[in-house]
This record gives C-alpha cells, sequence and structure tokens, in this order.
C-alpha cells in the first residue's frame, strides 16, 4: 500500500487523465469530425466531450474505485479506454508535493470527483477553442478540496493548473488576493461574463457593478482562470445553467489561492451529488467579494430565492 495520500494520488491520476483529454480534444478538433448532438437548448455535446469523459472515468474508477465520480457526459467506457492513461502513469510534478495537513487522511469513499470533460463545448463548435478547459474537481462534505483545470489550446501542448485547499496554486501564478470585505473602486471594475448564455439578470448585475470592462468569453472554467490570473476583476452570473462540474475544480483554485466563488447571495455553493445545478448563479472574485455582492440589485437576487 502506497503511503502517499489518497489526495496526492487522485490529483496525480487527474492531472494524466486531463492532459491525455486536452490531446484527444485537440485531435478531434484536426479531424473536423466533430459529431455534434443537442443534449438541450443551446447545450451541445461533440465526439471530444464523449471521448474525454470516456478517458478521464476509466482513469480514475480503475484507480479508485470506491470514489463516487460524477462526470458530465453519460457515456459508457470501453475496454480500450482504461490503456488511454497507461496504469502505472504518474505526475512526478504532484507526487513530490506534500499534501495540506487537513486532507492526509482523506479516504477514497469520503470524496466525490466532479467531471467536466469539455467545458466551453458551444465555444469549441463555434471556432473559439482556446476558450476550452477540462476540470477535475474534488469536493469533501460537499466543499471543494482539489481541482485540476487543463486547457488543451494554451500553446502548443496546452497548459495544466492544479491546487489542493490548503496548498498553493501549481502551473500558473495566481493573482495576489486582498480581503473580502475591501471596497471595489467605482467604475474601475473588469467584469468576465457569458459569450452564450446572455440573460437580463446578467445584464443587470453586470450594469449594477458600473463596469470599466466587460469580458465576453465561454466556458466556466475559463473566466473563473481569467479572475485568478487578475485578468478580470471578477466573472459575475446572474444566473442558473452551470452545473457543480462547472465550478468545483474552479473554486478549490480559488480557495487555494485566497479568493472567493459564491452565489449571488454570497453564500458558499454546496457539492451536494442530488443537486447538481448552480440554481443560484456564481460570483467569483480574489478581493473585495461582499462589496461586489452588496452591489447586486435586490431584484436580480430575488429572482434566485
Ligand atoms: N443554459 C445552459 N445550458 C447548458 N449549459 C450551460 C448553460 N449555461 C452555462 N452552461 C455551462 O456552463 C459553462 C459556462 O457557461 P458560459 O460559457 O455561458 O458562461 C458552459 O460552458 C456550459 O458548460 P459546457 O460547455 O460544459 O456544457
Ligand atoms: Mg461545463
Amino acid at each position: 500500500m502506497s503511503s502517499t495520500s489518497v489526495m496526492i494520488r487522485l490529483i496525480s491520476a487527474s492531472v494524466c487523465a486531463a492532459n491525455k483529454s486536452g490531446a484527444i480534444i485537440r485531435e478531434v478538433l484536426k479531424t473536423g469530425e466533430l459529431g455534434i448532438v443537442q443534449k438541450g437548448v443551446n447545450d451541445p455535446q461533440t465526439e471530444a466531450d464523449r471521448r474525454a469523459q470516456r478517458c478521464i472515468s476509466a482513469t480514475i474508477q480503475s484507480r479508485f474505485p470506491e470514489i463516487n465520480l460524477i462526470g458530465e457526459e453519460d457515456v459508457a467506457v470501453e475496454s480500450d479506454d482504461y490503456t488511454l492513461v497507461k496504469p502505472d502513469e504518474e505526475s512526478d510534478d504532484v507526487l513530490k508535493e506534500t499534501c495540506p495537513p487537513d486532507l492526509v487522511n482523506l479516504k477514497e469513499n469520503d470524496l466525490t470527483v466532479w467531471v467536466d470533460p469539455l467545458d466551453g463545448t458551444k465555444e469549441f463548435t463555434e471556432g473559439f477553442p482556446e476558450h476550452v478547459t477540462v476540470l477535475i474537481g474534488i469536493s469533501y462534505n460537499e466543499r471543494p478540496v482539489g481541482g485540476v483545470i487543463h486547457q488543451p489550446f494554451y500553446g502548443p501542448t496546452g497548459r495544466t493548473v492544479w491546487g489542493l485547499v490548503g496548498g498553493a496554486v501549481k502551473g500558473m501564478t495566481p493573482v495576489a488576493s486582498g480581503d473580502p470585505g475591501e471596497k471595489l473602486s467605482e467604475g474601475g471594475l473588469r467584469i468576465v461574463v457569458t459569450r452564450s448564455h446572455m440573460s437580463q439578470t446578467v445584464r443587470d448585475a453586470v450594469d449594477a457593478l458600473n463596469p470599466k470592462e466587460v469580458l465576453h468569453v465561454g466556458g466556466s472554467g475559463n473566466k473563473i482562470l481569467m479572475v485568478l490570473e487578475g485578468a478580470a476583476d471578477a466573472y459575475v452570473y446572474a444566473s442558473t445553467g452551470t452545473k457543480k462540474w462547472d465550478t468545483c475544480a474552479a473554486e478549490a483554485l480559488v480557495m487555494a489561492a485566497g479568493g472567493k466563488l459564491t452565489n449571488v447571495h454570497g453564500s458558499h455553493l454546496l457539492y451536494n451529488p442530488t443537486q447538481i445545478m448552480n440554481s443560484k448563479g456564481v460570483v467569483v472574485t480574489m478581493r473585495g467579494h461582499d462589496d461586489l455582492i452588496a452591489r447586486i440589485p435586490s431584484p436580480v437576487k430575488a429572482k434566485f430565492c
């Protein structure tokens, strides 16, 4: 039995599976055979979503059979999927890290893994592949404890960012975090919002913040990484639509870096397997979170009670 903690081994496996998924996603785009099917209104699925989901499910379920894995795509794993990531393949960068003390004794059956194999599918099908991320988040007691985000189209081979709550974010340098109680600048905010799921409540919330700049980009993982990296001051989504697999990995990284992710009321999201929808919206900042939440108009908040 390995002395390395379950969390470190799980992040290592997730990094390997996310990297392989990135290669699959790039390959599918190159062939041009996207195999698009519509799962619902404005909710496409491609061959890349399906293959990446199978790769991640096969890798994690074969190594951690007692983990509860919840994936966006409902696809059956095939025997070949188990060899996409070699059974002994690990991330040496992850294995050499120390597990934060609070997470060191977590066991497989304590954990839920939330998988979005291709976040930003609409953008993937519409010529914006750089908005795509692979998201693998881990929750314990309904709160995020670790996450892996891979960006398949960042540079020639993509970029993988990972972290554990109580440890550092690896693979990128987060912007310095500040006090959630800090007052934000009036008229100076850069807000990142949805590109393909705009609604009146999103517009009303953003307008009330009197932003200097509104950046419309796809993908939940992509937008949260922009806040984490300081390319935007906040991600504001006063809408239903995102699911727990859209936020878990990124929330873990935001928490590790000292930022905050809540719903529009300023309350934590609970990663409960029976409630997958983020039904009260998503707000992410690295400072001044309470001030931003206070500025969202009450009639907008009242729509998400
Ligand atoms: N109304 C919706 N229906 C389905 N998925 C949604 C909806 N709104 C958001 N999402 C999911 O949340 C992510 C962030 O939304 P947006 O890009 O509009 O900000 C999307 O990439 C999509 O994930 P996915 O692409 O994995 O289906
Ligand atoms: Mg998604």
